[in-house]
């Protein structure tokens, strides 16, 4: 099986270090994966190779059966991988309305347009309002970009990729850097977008404990390699992975 996405011993090495080391790989599709692992297993390093920011030392990538190695991050966007781009993403100085607006708006110019000018605003005001509802920034809708809180960033930027509509949302840690009283709003739109299971979600964690109430399969990565991949229940009672975090105890 194929999934929609998948990795063929994708490598990348900085100088002699393997930072990601044949990592063969599975996504299937509507399902939300994880990929975790200590601090400097290879995550981010996996994930910029899949959305294209980085290119690999060697292996391949493949979405829906294509090869996808030699694409560029636009090239892929297009073709419906869609990734958070952290918070240069936003323009500080529109509302988070305009913000939400000009992506549906890029998303549509491809498309057909049977509405006259007026129509058509409202449409698109009306799309991205379902948006920031669904990440729960609907009373914040004419607020400055700018004076967001960062976790509240964070969820505009999660509007922005959605409102693009990709078929695989591509999220980086996205409770990084954001405040504790946040986080759990944060699990909670995450938690929300699987429920809707209209696309394939991958995310990069560092947070087990997060993880394994989210995902459908986890993918958990150590010194470049993958150590162990299967269910959150497969997951916590492999013995390598609980050695990998801390000798036992699970981060
Ligand atoms: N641009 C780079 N140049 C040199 N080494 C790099 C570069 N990017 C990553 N590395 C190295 O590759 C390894 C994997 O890094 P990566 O950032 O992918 O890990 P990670 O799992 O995302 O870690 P963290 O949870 O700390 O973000 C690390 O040893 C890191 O120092």
């Amino acid at each position: 099986m194929d999934g929609i996405l998948r990795t063929e011993d994708l490598t990348r090495a900085f100088g002699g270090h393997f930072a990601v080391n044949g990592v063969n790989i599975i996504i299937r599709p509507y399902t939300f994966t994880s990929i975790i692992g200590p601090n400097g297993a290879g995550k981010t390093t996996l994930f910029n190779l899949i959305s294209g920011q980085l290119k690999p030392t060697r292996g391949k990538i493949f979405y829906k059966g294509e090869d996808i190695t030699g694409l560029s991050v636009h090239e892929r966007a297009r073709l419906g991988l869609g990734r958070c781009f952290q918070i240069t993403n936003v323009f500080p100085r529109l509302t988070v309305l305009e913000n939400v607006r000009l992506a549906v708006q890029a998303k549509e110019r491809v498309g057909f347009r049977p509405f006259t000018p007026a129509a058509r605003f409202r449409d698109l005001t009306d799309k991205a309002m379902e948006v920031l509802n669904l990440v729960g920034l609907d009373g914040k809708a004419e607020a400055l970009a700018a004076t967001l809180t960062h976790g509240e960033k964070r969820k505009l930027e999660i509007a922005i990729v959605l409102a693009m509509e990709p078929e695989v949302l591509l999220l980086d840690e996205p409770t990084a850097g954001i405040s504790l009283e946040e986080v759990p709003a944060m699990i909670d739109l995450l938690q929300k977008i699987k429920e809707k299971r209209d696309r394939t979600v991958l995310l990069v964690e560092h947070k087990m404990n997060m993880v394994l109430s989210l995902s459908d399969e986890i993918v958990v990565l150590f010194n470049g390699n993958v150590l162990a991949s299967g269910s959150p229940e497969d997951i916590v009672k492999d013995e390598r992975v609980q050695e990998a975090y801390l000798g036992g105890g699970m981060a």
